[in-house]
């Protein structure tokens, strides 16, 4: 006996029973499919001196298991458009490798700036290259800056027109620190540290939270590359984080000295001390002698300049900043420059598209922006191309800038989602997806002729090495269908705004025979974030293991109108939670799932609807998974980077006037009281709980504690903490085992009904 349980432990170490080995075996093969699928993370289009054709340069990212990082790589192609022939497209032979690289193109595409950012405490590396060379290679010391910011917030990096500066975000240096040795605290500072000295700690400064934990100061620089000196921004008020810097427009002397950037105010904690908040926080457009041009504005974000340099434009998130519910519906604006600007001359902003607060049904629902091209511009300056959330996909927009007509220009015949990836001239490259389908680069011209006094737009499909990769993808998924169901609001309130009353959407990926296969309900977290029918690694492989996806987009999501969203802050954990359930009854009504077969998972506040459903709806769910819950509002707002938001998602927006950071035990009991852990005792589904013990935004304590209460009263609960891993869980291995687990604990429990 002794024996046979030895070789079981050797061919079984984790004292799996085989059945579940095998499941782990399979999956993680059809997983490793998933995974390999490279992803286009960005593209810039070249002119060329011929109108129908472009160089197009594009970023492609793919999960690295073995090195446990992502991997980055180029491609390039040139694309020859003909009048009545397809689109040619001559792509490199084989990609290059640019791993921890990041790399920005001069405005005349002759000319790119390759970043290799250093360890802690290394030197930064600059290299001007052009067709041929590296024409320059400039290292800089960390006594001058870190890293550049390459993230989606601070991240600036701005070639002037003459293409001889070029102005970045990057770490300001550390603080200098007290320095001691053995005879005790030392005066005098010195940089070197030697066997005899040491460096304390100093006074702990307040950072921007998850993902930007021991960051530097986010701090403007500018390069000049003929002598390869790099200098600080002078004039930028010391308390400002500063990102998203572009150069303005040269002034009639031909000089281009003034940068614009956004800067966040660093005392935007309760009662404004000096705490940041995880970002955002209140923001502001600035030029560099510091002047802010757009005061009284909470929020302005993302500025550019037009082409032939008349019109600064901007988003703003004020709605998101001003409410406190971390993401709003946006809105635009614009700023007519003048040739001469004086630092002391106030410019007047115009609103170019408000926030949208009630749609008219299958009307423009207001921006919902996470990013801009660098140069969202095209021909005739004045028309601006965005990609933006509009209900449950995504969607290329045009924006006349001047009349502020906003043109959805990406097909509306699919629900497939739309995303713009470079601008050249009046052609766009984008790339176009669903959930079972994946991206698909498309090429975007204005069709010759008039169709009811407007150009539609043609969007030619673009032949590339990446369609590989996808096919398999497309195989493993041929039998599932896409479509988007409109959920009427349950139990209708006599508070609701107009917009509060409107349908919501769920997103549906079902199998062929839909109702006899189980049904994975899918809930996004924010709570003002959302699911659009992009295509998803995660959501494909659960569908390819013949489960049917039903994603919620409750209300409060982004992409339906200003007061549907804000319809919840203040209600969570009951107008969310009846909104899942009835999107739930919709399609078990329709006949389109089985009822007993239902899976529920969710990431952060998807986690915390994920916990809530299984407390108050225990029938209604087999089995459940988690990423980084909020299970416990009252343990988080100790916690977090962002206690802001559990008092307005708690209490509402109104209740950030009474916020503090020592909540009052009538607020801690409010946090209790809407959170999961009040409905814990009900619980009977299996439970997978998957925590990332670096997370700062819902710190894994949260659902550490939801998971041992459950243990303790008798509930299956599984954990996995992945101790390195953020917010997101995104490094590779940790996101694949992650993945992997939740497909086997739902097949064990699935399968068993
Ligand atoms: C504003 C915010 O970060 N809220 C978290 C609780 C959350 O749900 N975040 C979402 C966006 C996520 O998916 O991480």
């Amino acid at each position: 006996m002794q024996a046979s349980r030895s070789a079981l432990k050797k061919e079984n170490p984790l004292g799996m029973d085989v059945m579940s080995s095998e499941e782990y075996a399979s999956q993680s093969k059809l997983l490793l499919e998933f995974t390999n699928v490279p992803s286009i993370e960005s593209a810039w289009l070249f002119k060329t001196n011929n109108e129908d054709r472009s160089t197009a340069m594009f970023s492609i990212s793919q999960p690295d298991l073995l090195a446990n990082n992502k991997r980055k790589y180029i491609l390039h192609s040139h694309i020859v458009t003909h009048k009545t022939m397809p689109l040619e497209c001559h792509w490199s032979p084989f990609p290059i490798e640019m791993t921890g690289v990041s790399v920005v193109p001069s405005p005349s595409g002759s000319k790119l700036l390759v970043v290799r950012n250093g360890e802690k405490g290394s030197r930064t590396r600059l290299q001007i290259v052009n067709q041929s060379h590296v024409e320059k290679e400039i290292h800089v010391d960390w006594s001058i800056h870190g890293p550049l910011y390459t993230d989606e917030w601070f991240q600036g990096i701005s070639w002037n027109h003459e293409e001889t500066s070029i102005a970045y975000i990057a770490e300001q240096p550390p603080q200098p620190k007290p320095a001691f040795d053995d005879a005790g605290y030392r005066k005098e500072i010195s940089s070197e540290e030697d066997c005899n000295n040491w460096r304390g700690q100093g006074d702990w400064e307040e950072d921007w939270g998850e993902t930007y934990s021991r960051k530097g100061r986010p701090s403007l620089f500018v390069l000049d590359i003929a002598s390869g000196e790099v200098r600080a921004a002078r004039d930028v008020t010391k308390s400002l984080s500063v990102g998203q810097v572009v150069w303005a427009p040269p002034s009639s002397s031909g000089h281009q000295k003034l940068l614009v950037f956004v800067g966040w105010l660093e005392h935007n904690g309760f009662q404004s001390t000096a705490r940041k908040l995880g970002i955002n926080g209140s923001e502001s457009v600035s030029a560099s002698v510091a002047t802010n041009l757009t005061p009284g504005m909470s929020s302005a974000l993302f500025p550019r300049f037009s082409k032939d340099g008349k019109l600064l434009v901007f988003l703003s998130s004020k709605r998101a900043v001003d409410t406190g519910a971390h993401n709003a519906t946006d809105s635009l604006h614009r700023i007519n420059w003048p040739s001469d600007w004086k630092a002391d001359q106030q410019l007047s902003v115009t609103d170019v598209v408000p926030v949208v607060m009630c749609p008219q049904d299958g009307c423009f629902p207001g921006l919902y922006c996470s990013s801009m091209l660098s140069d969202p511009w095209l021909s005739d300056n004045c028309t601006m191309v965005l990609t933006s959330t509009w209900r449950s996909t995504e969607v290329i927009l045009s924006i006349d800038v001047l009349s502020g007509e906003v043109t959805r220009i990406s097909p509306e015949d699919s629900g497939y989602s739309w995303s713009a990836l470079a601008i050249n001239g009046n052609n766009v490259l984008s790339v176009s997806s669903s959930p079972i389908d994946p991206p698909q680069i498309r090429y975007g011209r204005r069709a010759s002729t008039e169709d009811h006094g407007t150009r539609a737009w043609v969007w030619d499909e673009v032949t590339s090495p990446l369609t590989a990769a996808s096919n398999k993808i497309k195989a493993l998924l041929s039998h599932h269908k896409l479509s988007i169901l409109r959920v009427p609001v349950p139990n209708l309130s006599d508070d609701l705004s107009d917009g509060g009353r409107l349908p919501f959407e769920a997103i549906f990926v079902s199998c062929e025979d839909s109702s006899q296969k189980p049904t994975v309900l899918i809930l996004h977290g924010g709570p003002h974030s959302t699911s659009v029918s992009s295509y998803s690694k995660s959501s494909a492989f659960l569908a390819s293991l013949g489960f049917n996806l039903l994603i919620a987009n409750y209300r409060g999501t982004l992409g339906y109108g200003e007061e549907a969203l804000q319809s919840l802050p203040g209600k969570v954990g009951s107008q969310d939670v009846q909104d899942c359930l009835a999107a739930l009854d919709h399609v078990i009504k329709e006949g389109l799932v089985d009822a007993s077969k239902v899976a529920v998972v969710g990431i952060s506040h998807g986690g915390f609807l994920t916990t809530h459903l299984i407390g108050q709806a225990p029938e209604r769910f087999a089995v459940a998974a988690a990423r980084n819950p909020v299970c416990n509002l009252s343990l988080m707002i100790g916690t977090t980077d962002i206690p802001d938001w559990c008092y307005a998602v708690a209490c509402g927006t109104q209740a950030r006037r009474l916020a503090s950071e020592s909540p009052s035990p009538d607020h801690l009991q409010i946090f209790h009281q809407k959170s999961p852990i009040a409905h814990i005792s009900k619980v009977k589904a299996p439970l997978l709980m998957l925590l990332g013990g670096a997370d700062l935004r819902v710190p894994a304590s949260n659902g550490l504690q939801y998971a041992r209460a459950l243990r303790e009263r008798g509930g299956e609960v599984k954990t996995i903490m992945f101790p390195e891993d953020t917010h997101e869980i995104d490094i590779p291995r940790s996101d694949f085992e992650s993945f992997l687990n939740m497909g086997v604990w739902f097949k064990k429990y699935l399968k068993q009904i």
